[in-house]
Protein backbone atom coordinates (compact mmCIF):
# COMPACT_ATOMS: atom_id res chain seq x y z
CA UNK A 1 0.00 0.00 0.00
CA UNK A 2 1.45 3.26 -1.39
CA UNK A 3 0.76 5.44 1.91
CA UNK A 4 2.67 8.32 0.31
CA UNK A 5 0.28 8.50 -2.44
CA UNK A 6 -2.98 7.72 -0.62
CA UNK A 7 -2.52 9.72 2.45
CA UNK A 8 -2.96 13.65 1.18
CA UNK A 9 -6.36 11.84 -0.40
CA UNK A 10 -7.40 11.16 3.22
CA UNK A 11 -6.11 14.02 4.94
CA UNK A 12 -8.18 16.14 7.73
CA UNK A 13 -8.46 18.72 4.98
CA UNK A 14 -9.41 16.47 1.89
CA UNK A 15 -12.24 14.29 3.99
CA UNK A 16 -13.27 18.15 5.34
CA UNK A 17 -13.47 19.31 1.20
CA UNK A 18 -15.39 15.50 0.49
CA UNK A 19 -18.21 15.92 3.95
CA UNK A 20 -20.87 16.10 1.05
CA UNK A 21 -20.45 12.44 0.30
CA UNK A 22 -20.89 11.14 3.91
CA UNK A 23 -23.92 14.06 4.15
CA UNK A 24 -25.61 12.62 1.07
CA UNK A 25 -25.32 9.11 2.25
CA UNK A 26 -26.26 9.43 6.02
CA UNK A 27 -29.41 11.47 4.59
CA UNK A 28 -29.89 8.51 2.62
CA UNK A 29 -30.21 5.92 5.71
CA UNK A 30 -31.98 7.93 7.10
CA UNK A 31 -34.87 8.10 4.75
CA UNK A 32 -34.54 4.31 4.83
CA UNK A 33 -34.85 4.26 8.77
CA UNK A 34 -38.50 6.56 8.35
CA UNK A 35 -38.83 3.79 5.10
CA UNK A 36 -38.90 0.57 7.58
CA UNK A 37 -41.11 2.54 10.91
CA UNK A 38 -43.95 3.39 7.79
CA UNK A 39 -43.68 -0.80 7.11
CA UNK A 40 -43.08 -2.01 10.55
CA UNK A 41 -40.32 -4.09 9.03
CA UNK A 42 -37.53 -5.40 11.06
CA UNK A 43 -34.28 -3.21 10.13
CA UNK A 44 -30.93 -5.08 10.40
CA UNK A 45 -28.99 -1.83 11.26
CA UNK A 46 -25.40 -3.66 11.11
CA UNK A 47 -26.71 -4.01 7.55
CA UNK A 48 -27.44 -0.88 6.55
CA UNK A 49 -24.44 0.48 7.99
CA UNK A 50 -22.24 -1.64 5.76
CA UNK A 51 -24.45 -0.20 3.10
CA UNK A 52 -23.56 2.58 4.14
CA UNK A 53 -19.79 2.81 5.03
CA UNK A 54 -19.15 0.61 1.15
CA UNK A 55 -21.20 3.19 -1.21
CA UNK A 56 -19.27 6.32 0.87
CA UNK A 57 -15.98 4.50 0.04
CA UNK A 58 -16.87 3.61 -3.33
CA UNK A 59 -17.99 7.18 -4.40
CA UNK A 60 -14.73 8.55 -2.39
CA UNK A 61 -12.32 5.89 -4.19
CA UNK A 62 -13.96 5.45 -7.60
CA UNK A 63 -16.69 8.04 -7.83
CA UNK A 64 -19.20 4.91 -8.01
CA UNK A 65 -22.56 5.07 -6.44
CA UNK A 66 -23.34 1.09 -6.05
CA UNK A 67 -26.19 2.23 -3.65
CA UNK A 68 -26.43 -0.63 -1.30
CA UNK A 69 -28.47 1.60 0.72
CA UNK A 70 -31.00 1.88 -1.53
CA UNK A 71 -31.19 -1.79 -2.16
CA UNK A 72 -34.59 -3.41 0.05
CA UNK A 73 -32.29 -5.75 2.02
CA UNK A 74 -28.58 -4.00 1.88
CA UNK A 75 -26.84 -6.06 -0.16
CA UNK A 76 -26.10 -8.83 2.27
CA UNK A 77 -24.09 -10.71 -0.30
CA UNK A 78 -21.52 -7.84 -0.27
CA UNK A 79 -21.57 -8.15 3.93
CA UNK A 80 -20.63 -11.69 3.53
CA UNK A 81 -18.21 -11.07 1.30
CA UNK A 82 -16.13 -8.71 3.78
CA UNK A 83 -16.41 -11.80 5.97
CA UNK A 84 -15.11 -14.16 3.37
CA UNK A 85 -12.25 -11.85 2.59
CA UNK A 86 -11.46 -11.77 6.57
CA UNK A 87 -11.86 -14.77 6.69
CA UNK A 88 -9.08 -15.88 4.60
CA UNK A 89 -6.61 -13.61 5.64
CA UNK A 90 -4.55 -15.75 8.39
CA UNK A 91 -4.01 -17.90 5.55
CA UNK A 92 -3.39 -15.40 2.79
CA UNK A 93 -1.15 -13.65 4.80
CA UNK A 94 1.27 -16.32 4.79
CA UNK A 95 0.78 -17.62 1.53
CA UNK A 96 -1.19 -15.54 -1.22
CA UNK A 97 -0.40 -17.29 -4.49
CA UNK A 98 -3.24 -19.65 -3.98
CA UNK A 99 -5.75 -16.81 -4.21
CA UNK A 100 -4.56 -14.77 -6.97
CA UNK A 101 -4.76 -18.27 -9.28
CA UNK A 102 -7.95 -18.73 -8.05
CA UNK A 103 -8.93 -15.20 -8.67
CA UNK A 104 -7.53 -15.69 -12.53
CA UNK A 105 -9.19 -19.05 -12.94
CA UNK A 106 -13.03 -18.78 -14.74
CA UNK A 107 -15.49 -18.23 -12.45
CA UNK A 108 -17.12 -21.40 -12.63
CA UNK A 109 -14.40 -23.37 -11.92
CA UNK A 110 -13.41 -21.30 -8.72
CA UNK A 111 -16.35 -21.52 -7.73
CA UNK A 112 -16.02 -25.90 -8.12
CA UNK A 113 -12.99 -25.64 -6.40
CA UNK A 114 -13.74 -22.93 -3.39
CA UNK A 115 -17.42 -22.06 -3.13
CA UNK A 116 -16.49 -20.51 0.37
CA UNK A 117 -14.68 -17.70 -1.12
CA UNK A 118 -17.42 -16.99 -4.34
CA UNK A 119 -18.20 -13.61 -2.61
CA UNK A 120 -14.85 -12.31 -2.09
CA UNK A 121 -13.93 -13.50 -5.67
CA UNK A 122 -16.21 -11.39 -7.24
CA UNK A 123 -15.45 -8.18 -4.93
CA UNK A 124 -12.17 -8.70 -6.33
CA UNK A 125 -13.07 -8.66 -9.62
CA UNK A 126 -15.08 -5.77 -9.32
CA UNK A 127 -13.00 -3.99 -8.12
CA UNK A 128 -10.32 -4.74 -11.33
CA UNK A 129 -13.56 -3.89 -13.31
CA UNK A 130 -13.84 -0.47 -11.59
CA UNK A 131 -9.65 -0.07 -11.99
CA UNK A 132 -10.06 -0.81 -15.69
CA UNK A 133 -13.59 1.47 -16.30
CA UNK A 134 -11.05 4.62 -14.86
CA UNK A 135 -7.91 3.36 -16.82
CA UNK A 136 -9.47 2.71 -20.19
CA UNK A 137 -11.90 6.15 -19.57
CA UNK A 138 -15.32 4.20 -19.81
CA UNK A 139 -15.94 5.33 -16.21
CA UNK A 140 -16.02 9.23 -17.20
CA UNK A 141 -15.75 10.62 -13.78
CA UNK A 142 -17.06 14.44 -14.82
CA UNK A 143 -20.70 13.09 -15.11
CA UNK A 144 -21.18 11.30 -12.21
CA UNK A 145 -19.16 13.12 -9.40
CA UNK A 146 -18.39 16.43 -8.36
CA UNK A 147 -15.34 15.67 -6.34
CA UNK A 148 -11.92 13.84 -7.10
CA UNK A 149 -11.55 10.65 -6.66
CA UNK A 150 -8.41 8.23 -5.31
CA UNK A 151 -7.89 5.78 -7.82
CA UNK A 152 -8.44 8.84 -10.37
CA UNK A 153 -5.60 10.17 -9.12
CA UNK A 154 -3.50 7.81 -8.71
CA UNK A 155 -3.98 5.86 -11.86
CA UNK A 156 -3.95 9.90 -13.65
CA UNK A 157 -2.37 11.89 -11.01
CA UNK A 158 1.14 12.69 -10.71
CA UNK A 159 2.52 8.72 -9.63
CA UNK A 160 5.25 7.58 -11.56
CA UNK A 161 4.39 4.68 -14.73
CA UNK A 162 5.57 2.18 -12.86
CA UNK A 163 3.36 2.62 -10.12
CA UNK A 164 0.21 2.45 -12.17
CA UNK A 165 0.52 -1.21 -13.31
CA UNK A 166 -2.55 -3.18 -13.48
CA UNK A 167 -2.26 -5.77 -10.62
CA UNK A 168 -1.51 -2.98 -7.52
CA UNK A 169 -4.17 -0.71 -8.39
CA UNK A 170 -6.63 -3.52 -8.13
CA UNK A 171 -4.71 -4.94 -4.97
CA UNK A 172 -4.68 -1.46 -3.76
CA UNK A 173 -8.65 -1.05 -4.44
CA UNK A 174 -9.14 -4.13 -2.67
CA UNK A 175 -7.57 -3.44 0.45
CA UNK A 176 -9.22 0.39 0.35
CA UNK A 177 -12.36 -0.35 -0.05
CA UNK A 178 -12.70 -3.59 2.29
CA UNK A 179 -10.21 -1.36 4.97
CA UNK A 180 -13.21 1.75 4.59
CA UNK A 181 -15.84 -0.76 4.93
CA UNK A 182 -16.38 -3.75 7.72
CA UNK A 183 -14.20 -1.36 10.45
CA UNK A 184 -16.47 1.22 10.40
CA UNK A 185 -19.97 -0.24 9.82
CA UNK A 186 -18.73 -2.86 12.93
CA UNK A 187 -17.64 0.23 15.25
CA UNK A 188 -21.12 1.69 14.47
CA UNK A 189 -23.20 -1.59 15.22
CA UNK A 190 -21.60 -1.78 18.29
CA UNK A 191 -22.01 1.59 19.51
CA UNK A 192 -25.84 1.55 18.52
CA UNK A 193 -26.02 -1.84 20.65
CA UNK A 194 -24.42 -0.54 23.84
CA UNK A 195 -26.27 3.03 23.25
CA UNK A 196 -29.75 0.88 22.93
CA UNK A 197 -28.90 -1.52 25.91
CA UNK A 198 -28.03 1.27 28.47
CA UNK A 199 -31.07 3.95 28.20
CA UNK A 200 -29.03 6.09 30.80
CA UNK A 201 -25.67 6.32 28.27
CA UNK A 202 -28.14 7.16 25.54
CA UNK A 203 -30.12 9.66 26.99
CA UNK A 204 -27.00 11.80 28.37
CA UNK A 205 -25.59 11.63 24.06
CA UNK A 206 -29.61 12.77 22.91
CA UNK A 207 -29.59 15.60 25.38
CA UNK A 208 -25.81 16.63 24.56
CA UNK A 209 -26.87 16.44 20.63
CA UNK A 210 -30.07 17.92 21.13
CA UNK A 211 -28.02 21.32 22.48
CA UNK A 212 -25.31 20.95 19.53
CA UNK A 213 -27.52 20.36 16.60
CA UNK A 214 -28.60 21.59 14.03
CA UNK A 215 -25.10 23.04 14.08
CA UNK A 216 -22.73 20.36 12.66
CA UNK A 217 -19.55 21.79 13.54
CA UNK A 218 -20.11 21.71 16.88
CA UNK A 219 -20.03 17.65 16.44
CA UNK A 220 -16.21 16.91 16.43
CA UNK A 221 -15.89 18.48 19.99
CA UNK A 222 -18.87 17.39 21.79
CA UNK A 223 -17.23 15.48 25.13
CA UNK A 224 -20.08 12.84 25.46
CA UNK A 225 -20.51 12.25 21.93
CA UNK A 226 -16.55 11.70 21.27
CA UNK A 227 -16.27 9.21 24.80
CA UNK A 228 -18.84 7.04 23.29
CA UNK A 229 -17.11 6.76 20.11
CA UNK A 230 -13.95 5.97 21.74
CA UNK A 231 -15.78 3.38 24.19
CA UNK A 232 -17.01 1.77 20.68
CA UNK A 233 -14.07 1.72 18.91
CA UNK A 234 -12.63 -0.08 22.01
CA UNK A 235 -14.94 -2.82 22.10
CA UNK A 236 -14.93 -3.06 17.98
CA UNK A 237 -10.95 -3.08 18.35
CA UNK A 238 -10.49 -2.26 14.33
CA UNK A 239 -8.38 -5.63 13.59
CA UNK A 240 -8.52 -8.05 15.94
CA UNK A 241 -5.07 -9.11 14.50
CA UNK A 242 -1.66 -8.98 15.38
CA UNK A 243 -0.08 -6.19 13.54
CA UNK A 244 3.58 -6.71 13.10
CA UNK A 245 6.69 -4.09 12.77
CA UNK A 246 10.30 -5.13 12.35
CA UNK A 247 12.72 -2.24 13.44
CA UNK A 248 15.26 -2.93 10.72
CA UNK A 249 18.29 -0.50 11.83
CA UNK A 250 17.79 -0.17 15.35
CA UNK A 251 17.55 -2.44 18.18
CA UNK A 252 14.42 -1.57 20.18
CA UNK A 253 14.56 -1.05 23.69
CA UNK A 254 11.19 -1.96 25.61
CA UNK A 255 11.08 -1.49 29.52
CA UNK A 256 7.88 -3.41 30.95
CA UNK A 257 8.15 -0.79 34.63
CA UNK A 258 10.89 -4.19 35.86
CA UNK A 259 13.25 -4.43 33.18
CA UNK A 260 14.66 -3.65 29.77
CA UNK A 261 13.85 -6.35 27.02
CA UNK A 262 16.09 -5.42 23.68
CA UNK A 263 14.65 -6.34 20.86
CA UNK A 264 17.06 -6.95 18.22
CA UNK A 265 16.67 -5.65 14.40
CA UNK A 266 14.77 -7.26 11.54
CA UNK A 267 12.88 -9.14 14.60
CA UNK A 268 8.73 -8.43 13.90
CA UNK A 269 7.18 -7.86 16.86
CA UNK A 270 3.34 -7.78 17.44
CA UNK A 271 0.30 -7.24 19.69
CA UNK A 272 -3.46 -6.99 19.09
CA UNK A 273 -5.68 -4.41 19.90
CA UNK A 274 -8.04 -7.00 22.48
CA UNK A 275 -5.37 -7.12 24.69
CA UNK A 276 -4.98 -4.16 25.35
CA UNK A 277 -8.41 -2.81 24.96
CA UNK A 278 -9.40 -5.40 27.79
CA UNK A 279 -6.35 -4.98 30.17
CA UNK A 280 -8.21 -4.45 33.14
CA UNK A 281 -5.68 -2.42 35.45
CA UNK A 282 -6.16 0.26 32.53
CA UNK A 283 -9.26 -0.31 31.30
CA UNK A 284 -11.52 -1.71 34.60
CA UNK A 285 -14.74 -3.85 33.68
CA UNK A 286 -13.32 -3.71 30.24
CA UNK A 287 -16.21 -5.38 29.15
CA UNK A 288 -18.75 -3.18 29.80
CA UNK A 289 -19.19 0.34 27.96
CA UNK A 290 -18.68 2.97 29.79
CA UNK A 291 -17.76 6.30 28.01
CA UNK A 292 -17.32 8.34 31.25
CA UNK A 293 -13.64 6.76 31.40
CA UNK A 294 -12.64 8.89 28.58
CA UNK A 295 -14.00 12.16 30.26
CA UNK A 296 -12.35 11.13 34.09
CA UNK A 297 -9.32 10.11 32.53
CA UNK A 298 -7.86 11.41 28.95
CA UNK A 299 -4.84 9.87 29.22
CA UNK A 300 -6.63 6.78 28.44
CA UNK A 301 -5.96 8.23 24.27
CA UNK A 302 -2.68 6.07 24.37
CA UNK A 303 -4.04 2.99 24.83
CA UNK A 304 -6.57 3.45 22.14
CA UNK A 305 -5.09 1.53 19.39
CA UNK A 306 -7.93 0.69 17.28
CA UNK A 307 -6.64 2.59 14.42
CA UNK A 308 -3.04 1.02 15.36
CA UNK A 309 -0.34 4.15 15.54
CA UNK A 310 2.48 5.30 13.79
CA UNK A 311 3.64 6.25 10.50
CA UNK A 312 1.57 3.18 9.60
CA UNK A 313 -2.00 3.35 11.58
CA UNK A 314 -5.25 3.41 9.90
CA UNK A 315 -4.30 5.92 6.23
CA UNK A 316 -8.26 6.68 6.26
CA UNK A 317 -8.32 7.73 9.99
CA UNK A 318 -10.09 11.15 9.57
CA UNK A 319 -12.46 9.32 7.02
CA UNK A 320 -13.31 7.09 9.72
CA UNK A 321 -14.13 9.60 12.67
CA UNK A 322 -16.38 11.35 9.96
CA UNK A 323 -18.53 9.06 9.36
CA UNK A 324 -18.75 8.11 12.86
CA UNK A 325 -19.43 11.52 14.03
CA UNK A 326 -21.88 12.30 11.71
CA UNK A 327 -24.14 8.83 11.55
CA UNK A 328 -24.22 8.75 15.10
CA UNK A 329 -25.33 11.85 15.66
CA UNK A 330 -27.95 12.29 13.04
CA UNK A 331 -29.57 9.17 13.99
CA UNK A 332 -29.51 9.74 17.82
CA UNK A 333 -30.22 12.75 17.46
CA UNK A 334 -33.44 11.90 15.60
CA UNK A 335 -33.94 7.91 17.45
CA UNK A 336 -34.59 7.45 20.92
CA UNK A 337 -34.64 3.98 22.63
CA UNK A 338 -35.87 1.83 25.17
CA UNK A 339 -36.89 4.66 27.22
CA UNK A 340 -37.25 7.83 25.63
CA UNK A 341 -38.85 8.90 22.03
CA UNK A 342 -36.62 11.20 19.58
CA UNK A 343 -38.61 13.40 17.44
CA UNK A 344 -39.02 10.96 14.72
CA UNK A 345 -39.32 7.55 17.03
CA UNK A 346 -36.83 4.99 18.76
CA UNK A 347 -35.46 1.82 18.13
CA UNK A 348 -36.25 -1.25 19.95
CA UNK A 349 -33.62 -3.82 19.86
CA UNK A 350 -35.18 -7.31 18.87
CA UNK A 351 -33.47 -10.55 19.08
CA UNK A 352 -30.12 -9.46 19.64
CA UNK A 353 -27.98 -9.93 22.88
CA UNK A 354 -24.19 -8.93 23.73
CA UNK A 355 -23.20 -12.31 22.29
CA UNK A 356 -24.41 -10.42 18.60
CA UNK A 357 -21.11 -7.97 19.41
CA UNK A 358 -18.69 -9.64 21.50
CA UNK A 359 -15.72 -11.35 19.86
CA UNK A 360 -14.98 -14.74 20.10
CA UNK A 361 -12.36 -15.38 17.26
CA UNK A 362 -9.93 -13.12 15.62
CA UNK A 363 -10.32 -13.77 12.09
CA UNK A 364 -8.28 -10.70 10.96
CA UNK A 365 -11.25 -8.54 11.78
CA UNK A 366 -13.24 -9.72 15.02
CA UNK A 367 -15.91 -12.35 14.54
CA UNK A 368 -19.20 -13.11 16.83
CA UNK A 369 -20.45 -16.08 17.43
CA UNK A 370 -21.81 -18.10 14.62
CA UNK A 371 -25.11 -17.86 13.85
CA UNK A 372 -25.38 -14.37 14.77
CA UNK A 373 -27.94 -12.71 12.97
CA UNK A 374 -26.67 -9.07 12.94
CA UNK A 375 -28.15 -5.87 15.41
CA UNK A 376 -31.71 -5.98 14.49
CA UNK A 377 -34.18 -3.32 15.64
CA UNK A 378 -38.01 -2.38 15.08
CA UNK A 379 -38.27 1.69 14.21
CA UNK A 380 -41.27 2.57 16.15
C1 LIG B 1 -13.52 2.59 12.59
C2 LIG B 1 -12.95 2.53 11.40
C3 LIG B 1 -11.58 2.01 11.10
C4 LIG B 1 -10.70 1.34 11.90
C5 LIG B 1 -10.86 0.96 13.34
C6 LIG B 1 -9.52 1.06 11.08
C7 LIG B 1 -8.38 0.40 11.53
C8 LIG B 1 -7.28 0.12 10.75
C9 LIG B 1 -6.12 -0.60 11.20
C10 LIG B 1 -5.92 -1.18 12.60
C11 LIG B 1 -5.25 -0.67 10.17
C12 LIG B 1 -3.90 -1.38 10.16
C13 LIG B 1 -2.80 -0.42 10.46
C14 LIG B 1 -1.49 -1.12 10.71
O1 LIG B 1 -1.07 -1.94 9.90
O2 LIG B 1 -0.89 -0.85 11.74
C15 LIG B 1 -5.86 0.00 9.06
C16 LIG B 1 -5.27 0.14 7.84
C17 LIG B 1 -5.84 0.81 6.79
N1 LIG B 1 -7.06 1.46 6.81
FE1 LIG B 1 -8.35 1.60 8.34
N2 LIG B 1 -9.72 1.56 9.83
C18 LIG B 1 -10.97 2.15 9.80
C19 LIG B 1 -11.55 2.79 8.75
C20 LIG B 1 -10.93 3.01 7.55
C21 LIG B 1 -11.51 3.77 6.48
C22 LIG B 1 -12.87 4.49 6.48
C23 LIG B 1 -10.62 3.75 5.46
C24 LIG B 1 -10.83 4.42 4.16
C25 LIG B 1 -10.31 4.12 3.08
C26 LIG B 1 -9.47 2.96 5.90
C27 LIG B 1 -8.35 2.69 5.14
C28 LIG B 1 -7.26 1.98 5.56
C29 LIG B 1 -6.12 1.68 4.72
C30 LIG B 1 -5.95 2.09 3.26
C31 LIG B 1 -5.23 0.94 5.49
C32 LIG B 1 -3.88 0.40 5.07
C33 LIG B 1 -3.96 -1.04 4.75
C34 LIG B 1 -2.60 -1.64 4.40
O3 LIG B 1 -1.57 -1.10 4.78
O4 LIG B 1 -2.60 -2.68 3.77
N3 LIG B 1 -9.70 2.53 7.17
N4 LIG B 1 -7.11 0.48 9.45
Amino acid sequence: MRYGAINPFFSKASVRRLQPVIHERVDQLLSRIKGFKVSGKLLTISLAYVALSSDVIADYSFGQRPQRLEQEDFDPAYAQAMHEQAATMHFNNQIYWPFRLLSSLPHWLALAIAPNTSLYINFVLDCAKSIEAIKNGSCDLSTKTSHPTLFHELLEGDVPDSEKSMNQPVQEAQVVVSAGTETTAWCLSVITFHLLSNPTILERLRKELEEAIPDLNKLVPLPYLTACIQEGLRLSYGLSTRLPRVSPVDLMVFNDGKKDWHIPRGTPTSMTSYLIHHNEPIFPKSHEYIPQRWIDDPRLDKYLISFSKGTRQCAGINLAYAELYTTLANIFRRYGGPESTGPEGRFELIETTKLDVEMVADMFLPFVKKGSRGIRVFVK
